[in-house]
């Protein structure tokens, strides 16, 4: 099995520390979501996991090998960290061609892999003519080119357009399912959502948290019961009756903590008050992600006062 092994890695830039300490595993068959604030450190993990970088101290290695010993790493690690790598005078097909021959990898892969990734009708066109999701399209198509077992994308959703934000959440959960290790940073929490199994958040160059997506937003977010009713009053008092702690918001829902869907269900019908809308609040990766990361944000944006 081929894991990406980070351990106690560090990265200096000067007096910055980009990386610092940092000990993590990447498993196979799952997709691990690569999250933190601008500037955490994420990418300058994956140009180290690349072998694009050196490390200060520490190693990062695929497989249980650096990356620069692997031969013909193209068919073992398959990687997008910048959708502009390719030359803007070639066509796509031919950047394709030259990465193939320089990894051994036999032709005829180029033009599976175009139609894989949706553009073969631009192959025969130039790179500097391709809008950025083409461009990242075919940075995606040169990670798969080598059917490598470890796939490393940096922002991959980064220009596409929607067609194409479901066809890379469709491809990430292939990849997995077919028992690939995919690592896969993002800022779109939404989209991590619906792709990850698996989350290592940095911040500040740290490890914050290294756990599977559901028991991160568990431990941050608590779920909570939303209900919508035509009589306020009898569902305060239904509430209030059975102990539970209910808040009314501005868009006529009220909340309740600390309860599950199924007990509110029953004690609203048996009360016989009319119940207009009941769901179960899980709460979002996006709320888990911000509470954990808000103390670890170098570049934040002035909250307005009202
Ligand atoms: N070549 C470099 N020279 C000097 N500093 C660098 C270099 N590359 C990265 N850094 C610094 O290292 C830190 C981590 O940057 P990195 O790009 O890895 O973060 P990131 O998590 O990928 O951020 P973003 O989400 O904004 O892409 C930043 O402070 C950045 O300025």
């Amino acid at each position: 099995m081929t894991s990406i092994d980070v351990k106690d890695l560090t990265k200096e830039y000067g007096t910055r520390r980009a990386v610092d300490h940092l000990t993590f595993t990447v498993r196979p068959g799952r997709v691990t979501g690569f999250l933190g604030p601008n500037g955490a450190g994420k990418s300058t993990t994956m140009r180290l996991v690349l072998g694009l970088d050196r490390p200060t101290s520490g190693t990062a290695t695929v497989g249980g090998r650096a990356y620069a010993t692997l031969h013909e790493p193209l068919r073992h690690v398959g990687a997008l960290l910048d959708a502009h790598a390719a030359h803007g005078s070639r066509t796509g097909r031919d950047h394709l061609r030259v990465l193939a021959a320089s990894n051994r990898i036999p032709p005829g892969r180029v033009d599976e892999v175009l139609e894989l990734t949706g553009i073969a009708s631009v192959a025969r066109r130039r790179v500097r003519t391709y809008s950025l999701g083409m461009r990242q399209r075919l940075g995606i198509a040169a990670a798969l080119l080598g059917d490598p077992a470890v796939v490393v994308l940096d922002e991959p959703s980064n220009g596409l357009d929607p067609e194409g934000i479901i066809w890379i959440r469709e491809l990430l959960r292939r990849l997995a399912a077919e028992g690939r290790t995919v690592l896969v940073s993002s800022h779109l929490m939404n989209e991590t959502a619906s792709f990850a199994d698996h989350l290592v958040v940095l911040g500040r160059g740290r490890l914050l948290a290294d756990m599977p997506m559901r028991e991160f937003i568990d431990a941050r977010v608590q779920p909570r019961v939303r209900i919508r009713t035509s009589d306020a009053t009898a569902l305060k008092a239904v509430l209030t009756r059975h102990g539970h702690d209910a808040v009314e918001h501005d868009d006529g829902y009220w909340s309740v903590r600390h309860a599950r869907v199924d007990d509110i269900g029953r004690v609203m019908s048996g009360a016989g008050v009319p119940i207009l809308e009941l769901s179960s609040d899980e709460g979002t990766l996006e709320q888990a992600y911000l509470d954990l990361t808000a103390a670890e944000t170098e570049f934040a944006t002035p909250t307005q006062e009202t």
